[in-house]
């Protein structure tokens, strides 16, 4: 029997909702309905969160999908009617689209909605998306750090945001009642919630999330350039580390090239430290410094030992 956690199974550290009582938004919108979109309204419709999802998406394949799947109550294929009379909008496309969206759907929000989205960095989502805000509508960022390398309406699932964080980046100023709501609705999604600097967010992410994923995408690129005798044997005889490597170079291109041109001077300055490492680690093999290597194993052997042990706490 799998012991794997049910993908609809109630959060476990969400708090209960009330039989009767009102959504915690009366409508929310969501555009671009991928997996992140797609996740959250079935997030949203497990606790109950919101009395209308509307949506919009490009295309009319996953307007279609939205609709069968039963993610939105309405869908539009323009953002500014999807977003009208929402008291909560949440953009779910890659960062790169966002100045585009702002700029289509600034003048129609409603006077005290909220403005927030999911995207990986945060310092270009305040850029592309503060100015010229109408006065009384509020910008929340967010991020939830959860995801799979999965993309589209049909890979989202209730349960992905449940026991992961979610960083909220509000700029200085922003209205407290506003940060509390969204603080709530990602308890309410399953997550556990910090809020912090935008600039900070960026800094850390740089080198926890998408220098892994830049690394992800250079080992198998190496591998595909191989001549085709050694990739064969490479893929007939991967082990799971180089698996694992798969898996998360198998994420949306499109998403991951907004995260590198949006985090440009982050990922930079993390990669030259990393190419420094590397250097050494060259270093230490070519003159047989095992010393070298077994220290910095040992380091990063009790590295994993503490996220473990600060999972199971
Ligand atoms: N995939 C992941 O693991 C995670 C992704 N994120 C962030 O979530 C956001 C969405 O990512 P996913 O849901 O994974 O991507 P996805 O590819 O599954 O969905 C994105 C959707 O946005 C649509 N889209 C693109 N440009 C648009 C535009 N101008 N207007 C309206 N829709 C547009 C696409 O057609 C697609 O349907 C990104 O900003 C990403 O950085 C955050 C956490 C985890
Ligand atoms: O699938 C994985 O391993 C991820 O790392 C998912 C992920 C991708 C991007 C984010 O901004 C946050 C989480």
């Amino acid at each position: 029997m799998s012991t794997a956690p049910k993908k609809n199974a109630p959060p476990k550290n969400a708090p209960a909702k009330e039989a009767g009582s009102a959504p915690l938004f009366d409508r929310v919108t969501l555009i671009g309905i991928g997996l992140i979109g797609s996740s959250l309204s079935h997030a949203m419709r497990r606790a109950g969160l919101a009395g209308h999802i509307a949506g919009h998406a490009r295309s009319e394949r996953t307007r279609a999908k939205a609709l069968e799947l039963g993610l939105v109550q309405s869908i539009h294929d323009d953002p500014a009617s999807a977003v009208r009379d929402a008291d909560l909008v949440i953009i779910c496309s890659p960062v790169g689209s966002y100045a585009e969206i702002g700029a289509a759907i600034r003048d129609h929000l409603k006077p005290g909605a909220i403005l927030s989205d999911v995207g990986s960095v945060k310092q270009a989502v305040i850029r592309d998306l503060g100015p010229n805000l109408p006065d009384g509508v509020h910008l929340v960022p967010g991020h939830p750090i959860a995801g799979t390398e999965h993309s589209g309406p049909e890979s989202g699932f209730a349960t992905l945001f449940d026991g992961r964080w979610c960083i909220l980046t509000p700029p200085p100023g922003t209205d407290a009642a506003a940060v509390e709501k969204m603080i709530r609705f990602w308890q309410a999604c399953g997550s556990q919630v910090e809020v912090m600097e935008a600039g900070h967010h960026d800094k850390t992410l740089a080198i926890t999330s998408h220098l892994p994923h830049l690394i992800a995408y250079t080992i198998v690129g190496t591998v595909a350039d191989l001549e085709e005798a050694t990739k064969s044997e490479v893929i007939k005889f991967s082990a799971s580390g180089f698996r694992d490597f798969t898996r998360i170079a198998a994420s949306d291109p499109v998403m991951w090239r907004d995260v590198f041109l949006n985090n440009r001077d982050a990922v930079l300055e993390m990669l030259g430290r990393f190419a420094e490492d590397l250097t050494a680690l060259q270093r230490a093999i070519r003159w047989g410094e095992g010393d070298k290597l077994e220290a910095l194993f040992t380091r990063t052997r009790a590295i994993r030992r503490g996220i473990i042990d600060a999972k199971q706490a």
